[in-house]
């Protein structure tokens, strides 16, 4: 039979690593496929130094990939979601497969993607643009697809998870092992993204979908970072039995769908407590499978190229018949995506933890707890530490119960107003993913 013929847009990191796995495991891969996949064009901006592209026309201009009427699978690996946009509509008005690693350009276009790959009967192929090497898309859409699936959490930025690793481990700074995850290619172009949790929230947005049978809504994605957390705090939630994670969690409830991404205390013998530097993790509940768990690299050149090299396959085996109806891209058919409102943050549900930090006086102390039981908010547990000998004042940590975090807001208000306190609360939510 004829190869597959593919061109790769980008030949960085993933686009890299792609063009060097595809190479190293043809022979493989072809007996997988039934045939053989044939890079024929390679577009990219600047060339990549490990990989040997003698033998492939390498191009500067992405268009003349997906132009080339040769070419029947072209991967994207620039990133954006500009460039990233015109490559995939032009490719896919072109009759073409598409495969992206692009998580920004899916959870911010994707319904508009995959109406047209849709309509021109085409393939989307999208598994490394979540969890990277993970094969967390595949196991929601065919391994779980008789659950109904109540709720998932998980790790899902690998440089993110680095930094909090290492601060904690190796008590490095933020700054400093930000720069080591750039230099190993895991940070997004804009590491913004990876440190104010764009980036897992793009991914939780596509999880969520193909989890709930909703359409993308990144922008309903309730997002905070990781640059606000203090030594202070990681070390004071050890004190309490918990690490923190930057975890992205969608969820659920009567009211809607929780749809978050925040630091969050998670106990310390949990096994997402135990993911550590560049590894994801995702648990997903469903109704009656119960608990699982999928763990791996989240980022880096191979373990992407892992996820990518996936989908090529997927789209090479089905390319014979109806390839947009045998999977649909978001795990329901189109059409049957329903519509569940996404809860605003301060409808969600969480414990929390919070340090207040007061005066060292008689009565503070009875004065925080009576804002919280008038609120109806129950604490778990207390510490009251020795004063602190520059400003004399005293943290306070409390663990919350589970509470609306309307409750929460109103509760912080009234600590903040006392005479007593010296600075904002810290507050920090708390999941037991039990
Ligand atoms: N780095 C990682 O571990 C992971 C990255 N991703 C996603 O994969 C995509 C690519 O990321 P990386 O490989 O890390 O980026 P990168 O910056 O290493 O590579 C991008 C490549 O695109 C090329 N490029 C950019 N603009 C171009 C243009 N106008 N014309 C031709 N070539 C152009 C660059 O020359 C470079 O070769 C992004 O969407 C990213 O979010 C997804 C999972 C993991
Ligand atoms: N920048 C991302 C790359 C993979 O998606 C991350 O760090 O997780
Ligand atoms: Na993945």
């Amino acid at each position: 039979m004829k190869p597959v013929k593919v061109g790769i847009c980008g030949l960085g990191t993933v686009g890299g690593g792609t063009f060097n796995v595809l190479k190293r495991n043809a022979e493989e891969i072809s007996r997988r496929v039934g045939r053989q996949i044939e890079v024929v064009q390679v577009a990219s901006r600047t060339m990549n130094p490990e990989c040997d592209t003698s033998t492939t026309e390498v191009v500067d201009d992405v268009f003349a990939i997906v132009d080339n009427p040769e070419i029947e699978v072209v991967v994207e690996l620039i990133g954006g979601d500009t460039l990233a946009k015109d490559i995939v509509l032009r490719a896919i008005e072109n009759g073409k497969h598409v495969v992206t690693a692009n998580k920004a350009l899916i959870a911010v276009h994707g319904n508009e993607i995959f109406a047209r790959a849709r309509e021109r009967g085409v393939m989307v192929g999208f598994e490394a643009a979540v969890a990277g090497g993970i094969p967390v898309i595949k196991a929601i859409r065919e391994g779980l697809a008789g659950n109904r699936i109540n709720w998932l959490t998980g790790i899902i930025n690998g440089t993110g998870n680095f930094i909090l690793s290492e601060m904690r481990e190796k008590g490095r700074t933020f700054e400093d092992v930000l720069q080591e995850a750039q230099a190993l290619g895991y940070a997004e172009a804009d590491p913004t993204f990876d440190v104010e949790g764009i980036d897992a929230a793009h991914k939780l947005t596509i999880l969520a979908s193909i989890a709930f049978g909703i359409p993308l809504q990144f922008e309903k994605a309730y997002t905070e970072g990781i640059a606000e957390l203090t030594t202070a705090d990681v070390n004071y939630a050890e004190a309490l039995g918990y690490r923190i994670k930057h975890l992205g969690m969608a969820r659920r409830t009567d009211l809607g769908i929780e749809l978050r991404v925040h630091p969050t205390l998670i106990p310390a013998d949990r096994l997402l407590a135990n993911v550590n530097g560049v590894m994801n993790a995702v648990m997903v509940n469903g109704d009656a499978v119960g608990s699982t768990l999928y763990y791996g690299a989240g980022a880096g050149m191979e373990p992407t190229a892992s996820a990518v090299i996936a989908d090529i396959i997927d789209v090479a085996r089905f390319m014979a018949s109806a390839p947009a109806d045998q999977v649909p891209a978001l795990a329901f058919q189109s059409g049957e995506l329903s519509e569940h409102p996404i809860l605003a943050i301060d409808q969600c549900e969480s414990a929390y933890y919070l340090r207040i930090q007061a005066k060292d006086h008689p009565g503070v102390l009875a004065q925080v707890a009576s804002i919280f039981s008038v609120r109806g908010i129950n604490i778990q547990s207390i510490i009251q530490k020795e004063a602190e000998e520059l400003d004399g004042s005293i943290p306070i940590i409390l663990l919350t119960h589970r509470v609306e975090e309307q409750r929460i807001n109103d509760a912080i208000i009234a600590l903040e107003a006392l005479d007593a306190l010296q600075a904002a609360v810290v507050r920090i939510r708390v999941e037991q993913l039990g």
